[in-house]
C-alpha cells in the first residue's frame, strides 16, 4: 500500500537502537515493562529492541484487524524461526501458505467439539489415576508443586491421545526431552551470546541429544504403526494423521511431516493445559466464594459419581472457572505475527517487517471491556455475557484462522480434570504465598506453586 506521510507515527519508548528498552526489559521483566508502557502510551505502541520493531497490541479492535480483517498481511515468518528450527520443523503451529492450509483442513475434523469427545475416556482415566496418588498424599497433608502435578497429567493425556503411549517411563522421558528442546529454542532468543549450534557446548550437546531421543521415539512408534494392518490401528491421533488423505490429490503425509505434526501436537498441547489448570487452582485458593460455588455445583450435580459427557453439561460453573483462569492468567500471554506490507491501524503507520505482539494478558485486563478486571469472576463467561462482549476482548487461544486447533480438546480435558479433582480435593496455598507471574514464552509462576493437598 502507499503510505500517507500524514499518518501518525506509533508512540512508544524511543531510544538509540532500543538499547535502553533492552535494559529496561531485562530489569523489569516483560510483564511489568509492557504494563508500564501501556499506562504511558496507550493501547498500541512500538518498542524497538535491537534491530527489531515490536508493535504491542492490546485493543480488541486492533486484534480484529490483525487476525481477521486484514489477516493476509500478518504471517508467522522469522519470529517463529527458533520454534521452527529447533522444535517442530514444518508442523502446523509454524507452517505457512498452502502447506498450512492443507494441514489445517486435514486436521480440523479431529479437533471439533464432537471430535475431541473421542479422547474423553483418556481424560477420565488419567484423572482417576491421579486421584489415587493424591488420596495417599492428602492423607498426610503433603505439599506438592502444583504445576508439576498438572504437567504430569496433561503430558500423559496428550501422549496417550497422540501415540496411545501407556508406559509411565516413556511419558516422563519424552516430556523431559521436549522441555529441553523448548528451553533451548527460547534461550537462543533471550541470550545473544549463545555460541553457534555446531560448537559442542554442554547446552548444544544436551539439545541435540534430546532432539535425537524424541525423533527416535517417534520413529519407533511410527515404524511399529506402519508395520500393522490399518484395520488394526488404535484410535489415536497418529492413526488419524497417517490415514488422512488430501481430498484433491488423495496424497497422504510424508514420514517427516507425520513426525513434525505428532511432535507439534505434544509441544502445543501439554504445557498450555497444565498452566491453565495450575492457574485455576491458584485462583480458587484465593477466592473462597468462587470455590464454594464450584463445590456446591459439583456436590449437587455429581455427588460421588464420576462425570460423564452427559453430566458434564450440568457443570457450567466448573467450565466458567477454567475460562476465567484463562482470562486473568492466560497460559499463552502473547503471540506474534510478522508484518508483510505497510499497513495502517487507527491512523498509525505499521511498518513492513515489524512484529506485531498480540497480548491477551493485557486485552483481558482492559478496563473498557472488563468490569473490575482484576476480580476473579467466572460468571463473566455465562452465555449472555459472552454474547454481549466485544468478540475480540477474549483471545486466550488466539483468534482468526490460526486460532488454537486444540481449544476444544483443552477445554474438555480441563473441565473433566477440575470436576473430578475439585470434587475430592481442596488444595491450599502456603500462608502468605503470592504467585509471581512472569511472561516468558508462556505465562509462568517464577516462584513455583507449592500447595498442600487436603481432602474435601
Ligand atoms: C489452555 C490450553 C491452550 C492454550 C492457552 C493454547 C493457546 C494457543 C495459541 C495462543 C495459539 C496460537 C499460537 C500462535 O499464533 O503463535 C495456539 C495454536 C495452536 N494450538 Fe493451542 N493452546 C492450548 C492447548 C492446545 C492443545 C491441547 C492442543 C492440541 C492437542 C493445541 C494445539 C494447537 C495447534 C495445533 C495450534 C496451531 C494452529 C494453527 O496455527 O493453525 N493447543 N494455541
Amino acid at each position: 500500500m502507499v503510505v500517507d506521510n500524514a499518518l501518525k507515527p506509533l508512540p512508544g519508548p524511543k531510544n538509540f537502537f532500543g538499547l535502553k528498552n533492552l535494559r529496561d526489559l531485562s530489569q523489569e521483566g516483560m510483564r511489568d515493562f509492557i504494563s508500564h508502557c501501556w499506562q504511558e502510551y496507550g493501547d498500541i505502541f512500538e518498542v524497538q529492541v535491537g534491530p527489531k520493531k515490536l508493535v504491542m497490541i492490546i485493543h480488541p479492535d486492533h486484534v480484529r484487524h490483525i487476525t481477521l480483517t486484514n489477516a493476509q498481511n500478518y504471517e508467522k515468518l522469522e519470529s517463529y524461526d527458533p520454534v521452527r528450527k529447533y522444535i517442530i520443523g514444518d508442523g502446523i503451529v509454524t507452517s505457512t501458505g498452502d502447506l498450512w492450509k492443507r494441514q489445517r483442513r486435514l486436521m480440523s475434523p479431529f479437533y471439533t467439539p464432537r471430535g475431541v469427545q473421542e479422547f474423553a475416556d483418556i481424560f477420565l482415566r488419567d484423572t482417576l489415576a491421579m486421584t489415587e496418588r493424591w488420596e495417599s498424599l492428602a492423607a498426610n497433608h503433603s505439599q506438592v508443586e502444583m504445576f508439576d502435578e498438572m504437567a504430569l497429567i496433561t503430558a500423559s493425556i496428550v501422549l496417550k491421545a497422540i501415540f496411545s503411549t501407556e508406559s509411565d517411563q516413556d511419558i516422563l522421558e519424552v516430556k523431559e526431552w521436549v522441555e529441553t528442546m523448548i528451553g533451548f529454542a527460547g534461550s537462543g532468543t533471550s541470550n545473544p551470546f549463545r555460541l553457534p549450534d555446531w560448537v559442542p557446548t554442554e547446552t548444544n550437546i544436551n539439545f541435540r541429544k534430546a532432539r535425537n531421543n524424541v525423533h527416535e521415539y517417534i520413529n519407533k512408534v511410527l515404524d511399529a504403526r506402519l508395520a500393522m494392518d490399518e484395520a488394526e490401528y488404535p484410535n489415536d491421533l497418529l492413526s488419524k494423521l497417517i490415514t488422512a488423505e488430501d481430498p484433491e490429490t488423495g496424497e497422504r503425509m510424508s514420514r517427516d511431516l507425520l513426525r513434525d505434526e505428532a511432535l507439534t501436537n505434544f509441544f502445543a498441547g501439554y504445557e498450555t493445559s497444565a498452566r491453565s489448570m495450575s492457574h485455576a487452582w491458584y485462583a480458587l485458593a484465593q477466592n473462597p466464594d468462587v470455590k464454594a460455588k464450584l463445590h456446591e455445583e459439583l456436590d449437587r450435580e455429581l455427588g460421588d459419581d464420576i462425570p460423564t459427557l452427559e453430566t458434564l453439561k450440568r457443570l457450567p460453573y466448573t467450565l466458567r472457572v477454567i475460562k476465567e483462569a484463562l482470562r486473568l492468567y492466560p497460559p499463552a500471554p502473547m503471540y506474534a505475527k510478522d508484518v508483510i506490507n505497510d499497513d495502517v491501524i487507527d491512523g498509525y503507520h505499521i511498518e513492513k517487517d515489524s512484529v506485531m505482539m498480540l497480548l491477551p494478558y493485557f486485552t483481558h485486563r482492559h478496563p473498557d471491556f472488563w468490569e473490575d478486571p482484576l476480580r476473579f469472576e467466572p460468571n463473566r463467561h455465562a452465555p449472555e455475557a459472552e454474547k454481549a462482549r466485544h468478540s475480540q476482548a477474549y483471545h486466550p487461544f488466539a483468534s482468526g484462522q490460526r486460532v488454537c486447533l486444540g481449544n476444544h480438546f483443552s477445554l474438555l480435558e480441563t473441565h473433566i480434570i477440575l470436576a473430578i479433582l475439585a470434587q475430592r480435593f481442596d488444595p491450599q496455598l502456603l500462608p502468605d504465598y503470592q504467585a509471581n507471574f512472569v511472561m516468558e514464552g508462556l505465562l509462568e509462576i517464577s516462584n513455583g506453586l507449592p500447595m498442600i493437598l487436603e481432602k474435601r
